[in-house]
């Protein structure tokens, strides 16, 4: 399936020179919100992932549908204040800003091998900072997932010990 024909490009959006791609245009059709899902879950499977953790929110809407086929678990990142119980903590910087993410401390088990799940490969931040958080758990990212990679951002190189899979690149 030509999957970039359902990714929607709207241009200076969230700021002046962002050419933000929209993936609500893929979860939105069944069979390409099917076939994304299942070639990262092929991917998955490759890699030996015993758990996938996902970025909020555009990483929960691919990292759990992922979780579900696989029939494993999913550990949620997110902003800061979201999580109830005690939580890590990384900063990081994003193609149009800078945040926190947090996971609950317990999420992985040490030695777990962990998948992380993605919308989309910007400038590595969000992917490099959520790396540093499991491996503070003791897991072990054995691949990071992404439906859309922008090249000219050079996220790669950001995570460069962590195997890749992106399925449409920009
Ligand atoms: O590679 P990076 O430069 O870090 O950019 C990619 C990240 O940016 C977007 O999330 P965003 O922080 O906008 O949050 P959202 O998913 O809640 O919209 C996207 O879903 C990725 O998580
Ligand atoms: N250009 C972009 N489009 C969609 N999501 C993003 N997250 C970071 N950069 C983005």
């Amino acid at each position: 399936m030509d999957l970039k024909q359902y990714v929607t490009t709207v241009e200076n959006w969230p700021k002046e020179g962002i050419s933000f791609k929209d993936i609500t245009t893929i979860m939105d059709n069944g069979p390409a919100y099917k076939y994304a899902t299942d070639e990262i879950v092929a991917y998955a499977k490759e890699r030996g992932a015993e758990i996938i953790v996902g970025p909020e929110a555009r990483g929960f809407i691919i990292g759990c549908p992922v979780a579900y086929a696989l029939e494993i678990g999913f550990a949620p990142v997110r902003k800061p204040g979201k999580l109830p119980r005690e939580v890590i903590s990384a900063d990081y910087g994003l193609e149009y800003g800078t945040d926190t993410l947090t996971m609950h401390k317990d999420a992985i088990k040490p030695g777990q091998k962990v998948l992380i799940c993605d919308d989309l490969l910007a400038t590595g931040g969000t992917v490099e900072a959520t790396v540093r958080l499991i491996e503070e758990l003791g897991g072990e990212v054995v691949g990071a997932a992404f439906i859309i990679e922008l090249l000219d951002l050079n996220g790669r190189e950001k995570i460069q010990n962590v195997d890749i899979k992106t399925l449409i690149q920009y």
